[in-house]
């Protein structure tokens, strides 16, 4: 095998599947860098996960080809599961056995298997180490889930929907987890659709949408790309002027709505915009600024925002 800084970890090259009348995953092709943490971030039902099921070899493709460490994971299986650490949603365990007994089993599989102790403890599942499967919480299960991907060390783990349905506490201890997995040379592939996550883990992200990479970039790359840096938003206790708010310098774009005034733009926006609110007399209240996130990316991209609730805002 070559030298693994020069060849990808994982490389998936025009994956394409089809479950009856839907196209799950229609050409995807990534190339993922040793050691890289990589997101693939889309939509419920966008086909992130049936992707990740293709690159770690539980579905076979129609159509494309996946290696990872420069194996085929459904020719190699043996080899694969040796350095491939899965997480993946519902994964089913076995109801009956506690956390500690899972570990234990798991680690028998693995020649050099991480301290089931220190593996427990880094999930925070110490204290609920004899507790069968069945009657952990939601979170806990997801956090063993994470546990016994990474038990035999695996040198790429694939991750999906890491902190959902975790409190904020567990999630930022999943975060350090991940970030230390990256500090060891591991690669990470993360599935999510929460863009903060992403935003904060990830060193490039896929944006998925409708099965099709729709862009691949650095997160602050994909968020460059919005075509504002700014949003300032607020209330106006009086009409503005037309015209008013277009003219001041760096403002690219001013929607309305109701008593509700959006105004998006670069430099220092909120300063600008709030200078010429005081000289033409206008009293805004409630003003609040934000930076453009991997939402907004998303929005402008797709015309759809990420957040499955919200459908098109503009
Ligand atoms: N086993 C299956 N049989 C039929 N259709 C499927 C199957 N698995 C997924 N699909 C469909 O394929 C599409 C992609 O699903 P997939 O689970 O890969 O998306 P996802 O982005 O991971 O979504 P989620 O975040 O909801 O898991 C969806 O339309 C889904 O309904």
């Amino acid at each position: 095998m070559p030298a693994l800084s020069s060849s990808p970890a994982i490389e998936a090259e025009g994956l394409h599947k089809r479950y009856r009348s839907t196209i799950a995953v229609d050409d995807v092709s990534v190339s993922i860098g040793a050691g890289e943490i990589f997101g693939l971030l889309g939509r419920n039902g966008a086909g992130k996960t049936t992707t990740v099921e293709l690159i770690a070899g539980l579905r076979r493709p129609d159509r494309g080809a996946v290696r990872v460490l420069g194996l085929d994971p459904r020719r190699d299986r043996a080899r694969i599961r040796q350095v491939l650490g899965v997480q993946l949603q519902d994964s089913h365990l076995h109801a009956a056995l506690t956390v500690a007994e899972m570990v234990g089993l798991y680690r028998s599989f693995y020649p050099a298997p991480l301290d089931a102790a220190e593996l427990i403890e880094s999930v925070g599942l110490t204290e609920s180490r004899r507790v069968r499967f069945e009657k952990l919480s939601g979170g806990q299960q997801q956090r063993l889930s994470i546990a016994l991907a990474l038990v035999g060390r695996p040198r790429v783990v694939i991750l999906d929907e890491l902190t959902t349905g975790l409190d904020p506490q567990a999630r930022r201890q999943m975060w350090a987890t991940v970030e230390s997995l990256r500090d060891s040379g591991v690669t990470v592939l993360l599935v999510s659709h929460a863009m903060e996550e992403v935003e904060r883990l990830c060193d490039r992200v896929a944006l998925l949408d409708a099965g099709r990479v729709v862009a691949l970039d650095t997160p602050a790359g994909l968020v460059g790309r919005v075509g504002f840096a700014q949003r300032v938003t607020f209330r106006a206790t009086e009409p503005v002027p037309g015209g008013l708010l277009e003219s001041i310098d760096g403002v690219e774009q001013v929607r309305v709505d109701g008593d509700t005034v959006v105004v998006e733009g670069h430099g220092d926006l909120l300063q600008a915009v709030s200078v010429g609110l005081v000289r033409a007399g206008v009293v805004a209240v409630g003003t609040r600024s934000e930076q453009a996130t991997l939402d907004d990316a998303f929005l402008a991209l797709t015309g759809r925002r990420l957040d499955n609730e919200e459908e098109t805002t503009r």
